[in-house]
């Protein structure tokens, strides 16, 4: 596969305005993607790195003829299945768990209006002026300064799900905006009740207690990260989100409906269409570790586009820093070794976290990206 190589695409790409790539560094991505706008710019300024993984959409890349791909397609699973075929719903949860790693799903209680509603008024807030957005606390214009962060051409929006809410929408509507404020209620309250239940589900599928996993969603947070990733004039060169896995135990996501997310299974890359009124679900390393490897933790990216903005809610269910993810025995066999040292999850992320700093510190960004994948984090955990 044919990695873009960026020195190569600067040298391609013409650019209007000599200038323009020694320009002042903006605020924001979305600032960044105007000012380019404007002048008919293409080309990504110097100070932003280019991507090293392979952006293609060829056929060898990404995969969307559902004729052709038989099994091969993210999961769809319809959990109005609770009431009329609970066998089912857990053979078809525990079979995406185990293969891709994530699903879609549908009829999960929380209404199409809310979700659709909620993305309205998220829309709002990121076009917002940047000074005005600047002011929110927890509001991130520019990722791309951190190395650490999967997100890139993004902004970024971070709510405490379990935290007093009437401030942090405050933080970001001064004026206030109850209508926000209550669809995201509305939407918090239906994610913790669908996650609660799929854990009861997975355990069931897995073969243990069912409220071995659900138990601890009393005491998790549930950190909702808005990304908002603005127009590009060059998706060919930089990711939104770069690939990687999420180092939580799971992830609710929210799309709208002008697609980029993918997810890689052995080797290639899968888009996950937006459905209208759908919920993602995205197994990360924490659940990988615990349940022996037996579900996989999915490295997912999402692509930008040249037209349109998109928007993602990503809902990270993190557990307490003591939480032990070692696996339970019952997971553990002559044909399937315990895989993982004892971990707790605090301990998991710190040393992540370290290691990444390390990394910073001595490498560049190729080796820093693999950082981000915990396929790759976790052989150091390996027995
Ligand atoms: O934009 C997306 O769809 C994915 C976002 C994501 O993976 C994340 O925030 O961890
Ligand atoms: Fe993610």
């Amino acid at each position: 596969m044919a990695l873009v190589a960026s020195p190569v695409l600067r040298q391609e790409i013409p650019s209007k305005s000599g200038s323009q790539n020694e320009a002042k560094r903006a605020s924001t991505i979305g600032d960044l993607s105007e000012t380019l706008k404007r002048s008919g710019e293409q080309r990504i300024p110097d100070y932003l790195e280019l991507c090293d993984e392979d952006l293609s959409t060829s056929a060898s890349g990404v995969h969307e003829d559902r004729e052709s791909l038989g099994d091969y397609q993210v999961p769809v699973i319809d959990f109005s299945m609770l009431q009329t075929d609970r066998r089912t719903l857990v053979q078809l949860l525990g079979d995406a768990a185990r293969s891709w790693g994530c699903c879609q799903i549908l009829n999960h209680g929380i209404s199409v209006e809310c979700l659709q509603q909620l993305i309205a008024e998220s829309y709002k807030y990121f076009e917002r002026p940047v000074e005005r957005k600047q002011q929110t606390k927890s509001f991130v214009g520019d990722h791309t300064t951190f190395k650490l962060s999967s997100l890139y051409w993004a902004e970024s929006l971070m709510i405490w799900a379990r935290q007093d809410l009437d401030a942090q929408v405050l933080s970001a509507w001064p004026e206030g905006n109850d209508s926000f404020r209550d669809l995201a209620a509305q939407y918090f309250k239906g994610t913790e009740e669908l996650t609660k239940q799929l854990f009861k589900l997975y355990a069931e599928d897995l073969g243990l207690e069912s409220d071995f996993y659900s138990k601890h969603i009393d005491s998790s947070q549930l950190i909702v990260r808005w990304n908002y990733y603005p127009a590009c004039p060059n998706p060919s060169t930089i990711l939104g989100a770069k690939s990687h896995t999420d180092l939580n135990m799971i992830t609710m996501l929210l799309q709208d409906q002008v697609g980029g997310l993918q997810v890689e299974r052995e080797g290639r890359w899968f888009n996950v269409k937006p459905i209208e009124g759908s919920l993602i679900v995205n197994i990360g390393d924490g659940f990988h570790v615990w349940t022996n490897g037996i579900y996989k933790t999915v490295v997912h990216r999402a692509l930008v586009n040249t037209s349109k903005p998109r928007l993602a809610l990503a809902g990270l269910w993190a557990p307490p820093d003591t939480l032990d993810y070692t696996a339970p025995d019952a997971l553990v066999g002559a044909n399937h070794p315990r895989l993982y040292k004892s971990m707790k999850a605090g301990e998991y992320h710190q040393n992540t976290l370290e290691i990444r700093n390390m990394a910073d510190m001595s490498n560049g960004q190729r080796e820093h990206s693999k950082l981000l994948l915990g396929t790759d984090l976790l052989r150091h955990w390996r027995i």
